[in-house]
Order: structure tokens, then C-alpha cells, then sequence
């Protein structure tokens, strides 16, 4: 099966060089500027610097070029992928579709596949979540992704055409449960990086990913989820790599909060966004989630770093 990947960031463009180990793959840039750059160095210098793309990567801005193929990964933020969808739904229906994005939709409260319902119910739909960082995957490193497809033939057949040599694909058709833990690890992780940024210690931090954890399995539990799908990759496993590396930027943004320190607003870092709209759907449950209410406080201002942690600290007392 012949596989384009539109957005042509870093993972969108880790994703091409791992699947072009297996055959032809076709990267989208809505950028032809870029485009012409890929093309003359081998190389995102952009996104993705010292990755090169190898020979059957075929770098494009033309979208009819890149829908030519039935599967599409849409390697695009969270907060983009509607306006994505709209502006080319012409080309993109019928297709199938798989989101490589992580993260709620601030103006709606929904995950990826369910965007894609809603904006695009012409087409199939499916998620590629779990704990990798581009570099790793462009670099060979070994990876194992979540594959979420709510229909299980289509899942199994994904799987095999997205499995590569260094990328290893687990399936679940639990679509609901995939989205909640890659977008909640986030959260946790600006959460952690604030902790250790501010000095407060790898206990503190062990604290948060525990207690951050117990909050992704009570939303993923209130909202039908599979509470044992966030013991895998995307949920534990991804919470697991992005709460202990500096190489994630939700950690970093989070680092640059306990430290004081300004962050550059140009780089994706879903977390923020899904914080606000974790949040607010939080909230209109009434379900308590007291972490991500703080990552809030924390991003918006409102809250010091010893007030988050006294409020969290000075909660009523209760079972585990
Ligand atoms: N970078 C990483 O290590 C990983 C990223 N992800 C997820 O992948 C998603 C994308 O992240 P990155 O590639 O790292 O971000 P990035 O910031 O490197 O790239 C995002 C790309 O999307 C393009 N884009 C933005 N809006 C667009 C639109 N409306 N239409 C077309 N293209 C658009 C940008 O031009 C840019 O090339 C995020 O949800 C992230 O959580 C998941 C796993 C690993
Ligand atoms: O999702 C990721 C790792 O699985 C990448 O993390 P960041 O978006 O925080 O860099």
C-alpha cells in the first residue's frame, strides 16, 4: 500500500524516511518554498536538520500529487488539523486517513479521529500515537506506536502497511482511549518539567506522572474509553518518555515555567492548547482534575509554581 505524509514537520518528515525504507513515499509541504529546499539539500533543514531523505522520498506541494495514494498520515498539529481537512477536502475524501497528532481540539473538546468524523465522515479514519521522538525514528532508533482504528480489519491492514523495520505497531480499535493518553501526557509533562525546572525534585516529579496518570484514566473512564488502553503505549508508555526528557518540548516548556524562563512561542507544543481544553471539558463533567487545573493556572499566569503545588499538596486526604 503506498502511503503519503502530509506536513511536512518533524514528524510528518521522521515518519517518510522510516516508511521509505519500505518503498515509495510521497512527503506534502503546503510550503513550495520548502519544498524546493527538501528537494535541493535531501534534507528538512526546517524541521528535521541532518536527517537525509532518502531517494524514493518524493517531496511535493501539490496535494492532488500526495492524495494520489489511498493512505494519508496527517502529520500536522492538533489545533491545525481541521483547517487542514477543509481546506483540501476535495482531495481527501473517500481516503483513509490516519492523524499523527496529539492533542483536544481547543474550540470543540475533540481528539483527532473525532475531528475527523465530524469534518470529514467521507473518509476512514485512524490514529498513530505512542512514545517516539522524530530524531529517534529518523535516526532507525527502535520505536513501538499505537495503531488505533475503530474498524479492525482496516487496523490490521494499517498495521502491516505502517509497520516498518524500526517502527513496531501495536493495534486497538479503542480510537477514544489512544487519543486521551497521547494528548493528557502532555499536560503531565509540562507539569513535570515545572517541578524539576523549579528544583523540586525527581520524587515530586514521580509524584505527578502517578498522580497525572490517575487523571487520564478518570477522564478516559468517564468518557468510555478502555481504562487498559492507557496502560500502553499511548498512555503510559508516551506519558513514560515525555515526563523524563528534555528532548520533549511539552518537558522543555515546562523546565522554562519552574525556571522563570521565557519559551519560544514558535514551537509546537501541543500541551498548552489541550490543557485549556482538557480543562474546560473537565470542569462542565465535573470531574476533578486537579493537575491539569494547575498546568492551566501555571500557563495562563494566574498561578505560581508554590501555589499549584500547596494547592495540590493541601487536598483532602483520600484512598489511592
Ligand atoms: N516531533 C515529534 O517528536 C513528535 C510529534 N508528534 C506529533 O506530531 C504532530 C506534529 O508535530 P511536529 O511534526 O513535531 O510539529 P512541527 O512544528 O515540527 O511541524 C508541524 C508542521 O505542520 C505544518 N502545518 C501546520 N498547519 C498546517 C496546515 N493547516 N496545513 C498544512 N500544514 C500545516 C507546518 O508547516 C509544519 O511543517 C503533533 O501533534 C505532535 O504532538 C508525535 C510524536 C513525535
Ligand atoms: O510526542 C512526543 C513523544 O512521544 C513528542 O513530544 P513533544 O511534542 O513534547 O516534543
Amino acid at each position: 500500500m503506498s502511503v503519503s505524509v502530509l506536513g511536512a514537520g518533524a514528524f510528518g518528515t521522521a515518519l517518510a524516511i522510516s516508511l521509505a525504507g519500505k518503498g515509495a513515499v510521497t512527503l506534502w509541504s503546503r510550503d513550495a518554498g520548502h519544498v524546493a529546499e527538501m528537494a535541493e539539500s535531501r534534507e528538512n533543514a526546517r524541521r528535521l536538520p541532518g536527517m537525509p531523505l532518502p531517494q524514493n522520498l518524493n517531496v511535493t506541494s501539490e496535494l492532488q500529487q500526495a492524495a494520489q495514494n489511498r493512505v494519508l498520515l496527517l502529520a500536522v498539529p492538533m489545533q491545525q488539523l481541521r483547517r487542514m481537512l477543509d481546506a483540501h477536502r476535495a482531495e481527501l475524501t473517500g481516503k483513509v486517513l490516519v492523524a499523527c497528532c496529539k492533542g483536544i481540539e481547543l474550540t470543540t473538546g475533540l481528539g483527532p479521529i473525532e475531528v475527523m468524523r465530524e469534518a470529514l465522515p467521507e473518509a476512514h479514519h485512524a490514529l498513530l500515537t505512542g512514545p517516539s521522538f522524530a530524531a529517534d525514528i529518523a535516526m532507525g532508533l527502535p520505536t513501538a506506536l499505537t495503531l488505533a482504528c475503530a474498524d479492525p480489519d482496516l487496523g490490521k491492514s494499517l498495521q502491516q502497511s505502517l509497520n516498518t523495520a524500526n517502527l513496531r505497531l501495536y493495534r486497538t480499535t479503542d480510537t477514544l482511549g489512544a487519543e486521551i493518553g497521547g494528548a493528557l501526557k502532555n499536560v503531565i509533562a509540562i507539569a513535570c518539567g515545572a517541578v524539576i525546572g523549579a528544583g523540586l525534585g525527581d520524587s515530586a516529579r514521580a509524584a505527578l506522572m502517578t498522580r497525572g496518570y490517575a487523571e487520564m484514566q478518570r477522564l478516559a473512564r468517564h468518557l468510555g474509553a478502555e481504562a487498559d488502553t492507557l496502560a500502553g503505549l499511548s498512555g503510559f508508555g508516551d506519558l513514560a518518555l515525555t515526563c523524563t526528557s528534555t528532548l520533549s518540548r511539552n518537558y522543555r516548556l515546562g523546565l522554562a515555567l519552574g525556571r522563570g524562563e521565557v519559551f519560544d512561542p514558535t514551537v509546537t507544543v501541543e500541551g498548552a492548547a489541550t490543557a485549556h481544553a482538557t480543562d474546560a471539558k473537565a470542569r462542565a463533567m465535573g470531574l476533578d482534575m486537579p493537575i491539569t487545573a494547575c498546568v492551566v493556572g501555571l500557563l495562563d499566569g494566574k498561578l505560581t509554581l508554590d501555589a499549584a503545588m500547596t494547592a495540590l499538596l493541601t487536598r483532602p486526604l483520600k484512598e489511592e
